[in-house]
Formats: structure tokens, C-alpha cells, sequence
């Protein structure tokens, strides 16, 4: 069964067309992996796929159910998660406030502000799941203020967590974070796996190929390859766009 099925979807900003034509399968369970040079596209892609920005034209469904013309809380009440890249995260509030937060704004509930917030027994539980989910339960009752920028990313990871996604969407959930930190996200996204289906953008090629069950190119805007990451590696076409240059910085 697909989980998600994207459909000739195209943006242009002006005379720029940043996504074209996009075509995407992707299976239940599956961790689809999309790779690019910067600036090719790809956040405006899963800002697409997330409802945050209209498309021109082309079409998205989520098991089978066309979402197309649904607004981003629209998506998410139908399990349609994302994970930022850049941190929406509300500095003077808790990691659990946050969470409870997030998950009432962006699944469309009434925004109530905070002390009832954080009085909703529910919401707690569910915000503190999603915590120790991403591994930052120990956390919970600090300020977002004092977290480091690995933990932020791991917050981010438990705002995206908490709305109970089948589709989850990870924008570069690795950039800025090193080391011990990213083999650590590494190993908890791998422990997602098959839970929900996932599509991942990034930059750290070692975690794309640890993770991704497939992979897609973007270059200007367009998907040149899809493929296992054998076969992306592999590929003549996709060396010379882009994995060559990317893999000889990286040596
Ligand atoms: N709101 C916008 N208005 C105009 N141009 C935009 C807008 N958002 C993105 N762009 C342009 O669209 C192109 C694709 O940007 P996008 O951020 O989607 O690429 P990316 O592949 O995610 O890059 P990176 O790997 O650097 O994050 C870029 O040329 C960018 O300048």
C-alpha cells in the first residue's frame, strides 16, 4: 500500500521553478530519502507535501486519500507530520510546554494559553511520550532556552512526534549536530522504522544511507534518479550531479 503519493507537483516563486514535476512513491514503512545540491529544491518540496505552501500544480495523497487542497492542520489531523529545519521552538517555554503547545496549534485545536496548557493531564502524558521518544524525556522541565542544539533537534523531532504522524516529514533533523549526538539520532530514527513512513531530507550522506530503504535525486527542481542507496551510489548520473562532489568533500 502507498502511504504517500506525489503527483507531477510543481512551484515556481516568479520566474523560478523550484520543484517540476515531481513524481514520488512512497510505501508504508518505508524511509524515503531525498538528496540534492543546496538550493535544489527540497524544503520547498516537503513545505508542499506539508501543506505549508500551496503548489501550482500536481497533487498529494496520503493513503490514498487526496490532500491536495488541505491546509497544514488539515494534514496533520490525517497523520501528516514535519519536523523543522528551522526551530519553531518557543524559547521561555519548557521542552513539555513546547510540545503540548505545538501539538495544539498545529493540529488546529483552540489555542488556549499556557497555564491551562500545561494543566491537561492528556496533553501532558502525550507531550511527555513524545519526549522520551526522542530521547529528551530527562528534559522535560527545562527551558528550550538552556537546551543544547542537539537536544532542540530532538525537540523538534517530539513536537513532530506527538501529533501521532503516519507520514513524517524530517527536514535536515541532522544539521549542526555531531558526533556521538548524531549517531544517537541516527539509531532512534532506525528504531522508527516501519513504524511510520518517513521521508528525510539531508545533507550527512552517511545517515542517508544508514537509514533510507530508497532514495531520490533532486537537481533544479526535478528527480533525476530514484533508487536503493546501492543503486544512487552507483549511479553515473547522480556522481556527476551531485554524490561525487558531495563524497569528496566529505573525504
Ligand atoms: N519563498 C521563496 N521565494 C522565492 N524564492 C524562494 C523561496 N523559497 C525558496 N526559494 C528559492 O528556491 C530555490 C530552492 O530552495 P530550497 O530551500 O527549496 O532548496 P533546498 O534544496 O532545500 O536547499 P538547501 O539544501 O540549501 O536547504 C532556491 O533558489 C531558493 O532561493
Amino acid at each position: 500500500m502507498t502511504t504517500l503519493s506525489v503527483r507531477n507537483l510543481t512551484k515556481n516563486f516568479g520566474a523560478l521553478k523550484v520543484t517540476d514535476d515531481v513524481s514520488l512513491e512512497v510505501a508504508s514503512g518505508e524511509i524515503h530519502a531525498i538528496i540534492g545540491p543546496n538550493g535544489a529544491g527540497k524544503t520547498t518540496l516537503i513545505s508542499q507535501l506539508s501543506g505549508q505552501l500551496p503548489s501550482d500544480s500536481g497533487a498529494v495523497a496520503i493513503g490514498g486519500q487526496d490532500v491536495t487542497g488541505l491546509s497544514m492542520p488539515e494534514r496533520v489531523k490525517l497523520g501528516l507530520a514535519r519536523s523543522f529545519q528551522i526551530t519553531s521552538i518557543l524559547p521561555g517555554f519548557t521542552a513539555l510546554e513546547n510540545v503540548a503547545v505545538a501539538v495544539q496549534a498545529r493540529s488546529g485545536s483552540s489555542f488556549r494559553f499556557f497555564a491551562p496548557v500545561a494543566q491537561e493531564e492528556e496533553l501532558n502524558d502525550a507531550a511527555l511520550a513524545a519526549l522520551k521518544e526522542a530521547g529528551l524525556d530527562d528534559r522535560a522541565h527545562v527551558r528550550a532556552s538552556a537546551l543544547s542544539h542537539g537536544e532542540h533537534r530532538r525537540l523538534e523531532l517530539a513536537i513532530a512526534l506527538a501529533t501521532q504522524p503516519k507520514v513524517l516529514l524530517l527536514d535536515e533533523p541532522l544539521a549542526g549536530v555531531g558526533g556521538e549526538d548524531a549517531e544517537a539520532f541516527v539509531a532512534r530514527l532506525k528504531r522508527f522504522k516501519g513504524r511510520f513512513t518517513m521521508v528525510l531530507i539531508e545533507h550527512d550522506m552517511e545517515a542517508v544511507f544508514a537509514l533510507a530503504d530508497r532514495v531520490s535525486v533532486l537537481v533544479y527542481g526535478r528527480i533525476i534518479a530514484t533508487g536503493t542507496p546501492e543503486a544512487i551510489r552507483s549511479d553515473p548520473q547522480v556522481r556527476a550531479a551531485y554524490l561525487g562532489e558531495e563524497e569528496e568533500e566529505v573525504a
